[in-house]
């Protein structure tokens, strides 16, 4: 008795070669660890949302080891509106007072945490959610922001209220995770040693648990295409010092600000790429990893 090809051959064969065509990616970085920033703008469709969840099913089963660090800062903003919770942003950061804190926490550690947690799961993997008080895995420190309004003669230091910077990442949890089949999903909530609680851009904490784990890339996931110059052409494989130029004339600005500044942080201290990466896209991680073109921005430490 046969059964009946579901593909054509011709689609069979395609499906082989792009396999096929995978195989030197897979060699190259089975066994490395690959921390993933799933940003909250990417989270909107749930398509998308699991074709992120299949992808990170696949790398773990492949012999490569994902982290993601998810953001949800659309999600904050809807339930804060709805609880009628004032919240504007200073230099990109959420200006945090105590109320705030308590939605933030809920928001990222519960609603969003748990669904990407679950998603993956879904799809056959084994994830934990973890926020940085779990395991004491962000050590945080209150953020100092200064700003400079026309009026003022200097610039001066503001208080943001519960906004954090990462003082230190204690690997030793993640590694326990992601030695054994686990993908931990960490949620950017810091906490200092006096047990306070901190609001972490998602961006600041990708990159540094990136470079605590040594990681062999960091994949920031977005909104847009990937950097882009002043006439919209999207800009790849950057060194450091470019970067640094493009800043310099001001054609990176906003929130492409931070993320980028964290992807320089990340391969000057030993990441060796960064990329920004189109979240958009479904199955743009795959694409990143897996293929010469790629699908954003691609930022290296050689400057030569
Ligand atoms: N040179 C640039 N290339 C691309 N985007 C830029 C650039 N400079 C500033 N941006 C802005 O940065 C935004 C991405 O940052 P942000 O919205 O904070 O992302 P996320 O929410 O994913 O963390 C883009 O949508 C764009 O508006
Ligand atoms: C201090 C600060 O601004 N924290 C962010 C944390 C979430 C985040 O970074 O989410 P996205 O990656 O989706 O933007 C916030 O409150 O929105």
């Amino acid at each position: 008795m046969r059964f009946a090809m579901p593909l054509s051959r011709d689609d069979a064969f395609n499906v082989a070669r792009v396999l096929s065509e995978a195989l030197p990616y897979i060699q190259q970085f089975v066994g490395k660890t690959i921390v993933v920033k799933y940003g909250g703008n990417a989270m909107t469709e749930e398509a998308l949302k699991n074709s992120f969840a299949r992808d990170m099913v696949m790398l773990k089963l492949i012999g490569i080891n994902p982290i993601v660090v998810h953001g949800g800062g659309p999600q904050i903003g809807d339930l804060l509106e709805k609880l009628k919770i004032e919240s504007h942003f200073v230099n990109g950061m959420r200006v945090t007072n105590s109320e705030a804190m308590d939605v933030v926490e809920m928001v990222l550690g519960g609603l969003v945490n748990k669904d990407i947690v679950n998603l993956i799961n879904q799809n056959g993997g084994h994830a934990m959610g973890l926020t940085g008080k779990d395991g004491h895995l962000i050590e945080a420190r209150k953020l100092k922001v200064t700003q400079q309004t026309p009026e003022m003669q200097k610039p001066e230091i503001i208080d943001i209220g519960h906004v954090g910077e990462v003082a230190h990442i204690n690997t030793s949890v993640l590694s326990m995770l992601t030695e054994s089949d686990i993908i931990p999903v960490i949620a950017p909530i810091g906490v200092d040693d006096k047990g306070e609680s901190y609001n972490i851009n998602a961006d600041l904490v990708a990159g540094k648990v990136a470079e605590a784990v040594k990681a062999e890339k960091l994949l920031l996931l977005t909104n847009i295409e990937g950097l882009k110059d002043k006439e919209g052409h999207i800009l790849t494989g950057l060194t450091t010092t470019q970067v640094d130029d493009l800043i310099a004339d001001g054609t990176i600005y906003g929130g492409m600000l931070p993320k980028i500044k964290c992807a320089l942080d990340a391969v000057k201290a030993g990441v060796n790429t960064a990329h920004i990466i189109d979240g958009r896209v479904r199955h743009c991680t795959m694409l990143e990893i897996f293929t010469d073109e790629g699908v954003g921005t691609l930022i290296t430490n050689q400057d030569d």
